[in-house]
């Protein structure tokens, strides 16, 4: 795993933006793997800046995104959908039929899985996935326990995770109990990860997937088994760690 320790959060947002747009600009119709959550918010608002500067466009782009709720239509603010949406989809020229986010509203939730893991490997996977580091180790909603091997699947939510996303939603009784994920073997199909992590509260996630082993009680830890992983993470979210 590379590790680029930035000064704040607003070098993380650049810097992987800058990769991004480089692999846009670079590959004929480019897939992205994108993420919600705090963490990516500068990010998506640099790209945005970025397409206003003239530097790219989002025409040839094809996106999935790792996760979203169960019971939570696409005009529900609390969704993913709508997520993407308000941050970045409706400023940029990106073709709504390349977007691709887990339906959680669907009746058959494993075939609308197994459906969305099709969908990935017909566009030969991703190129650039982006993720964001949850306070157990979770990436997508892929919790604890989680086995390397799982592809997209329905998970039952921790309470460390519905507790640290109720702060998206009035009341914690709101946060739903449910997700559709991408699995981790879907994520390790990506080229390339990037890990953006900010913030003191990331700090010990971040310790323990520098220093600790390779374990499904702690599914991020399974980065260190890609080629191509780089973590970008800010000053403030290495102070569990003894670096310079
Ligand atoms: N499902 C999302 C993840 O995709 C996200 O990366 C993570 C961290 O969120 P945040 O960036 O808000 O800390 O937790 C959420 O539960």
């Amino acid at each position: 795993m590379e590790i680029r320790k930035v000064e704040n959060y607003s070098e993380m947002s650049q810097t992987a933006s800058t990769i991004i747009i480089n692999t846009i600009k670079h590959k004929k119709s480019p897939v992205l793997g994108l993420a919600t959550g705090s963490t990516p918010e500068g990010l998506y608002q640099e790209l945005i800046h970025q397409y206003n500067n003239h530097v790219f466009s989002f025409k040839d782009v094809t996106t999935f995104n790792l996760d979203e709720y169960v019971g939570l239509g696409k005009g529900n603010p609390q969704s993913y959908h709508y997520y993407m949406k308000e941050k970045l989809f409706k400023h940029l020229d990106i073709n709504m039929e390349n977007v691709n986010i887990p339906n959680g509203t669907v009746q058959h939730l494993e075939k609308e899985c197994e459906n969305y893991e099709k969908s990935i490997k017909e566009a030969g996977y991703i190129d650039v996935q982006v993720l964001g580091l949850g306070l157990n180790g979770h990436i997508g909603f892929n919790e604890p326990g989680t086995p390397f091997s799982s592809s997209t699947h329905v998970v039952e939510l921790d309470d460390t995770t519905r507790k640290a996303n109720a702060r998206f939603f009035t009341s914690m009784d709101e946060v739903p109990q449910k997700a559709i994920t991408m699995g981790l073997t879907t994520i390790m199909h990506s080229k390339k990860i990037l890990l953006l992590v900010s913030g003191e509260n990331k700090a010990e996630p971040l310790a323990r997937l520098i220093n600790g082993n390779i374990s499904e009680d702690f599914p991020a830890s399974m980065l260190k088994k890609h080629p191509n992983v780089t973590i970008i993470a800010d000053k403030s979210a290495f102070v569990a760690l003894n670096s310079k």
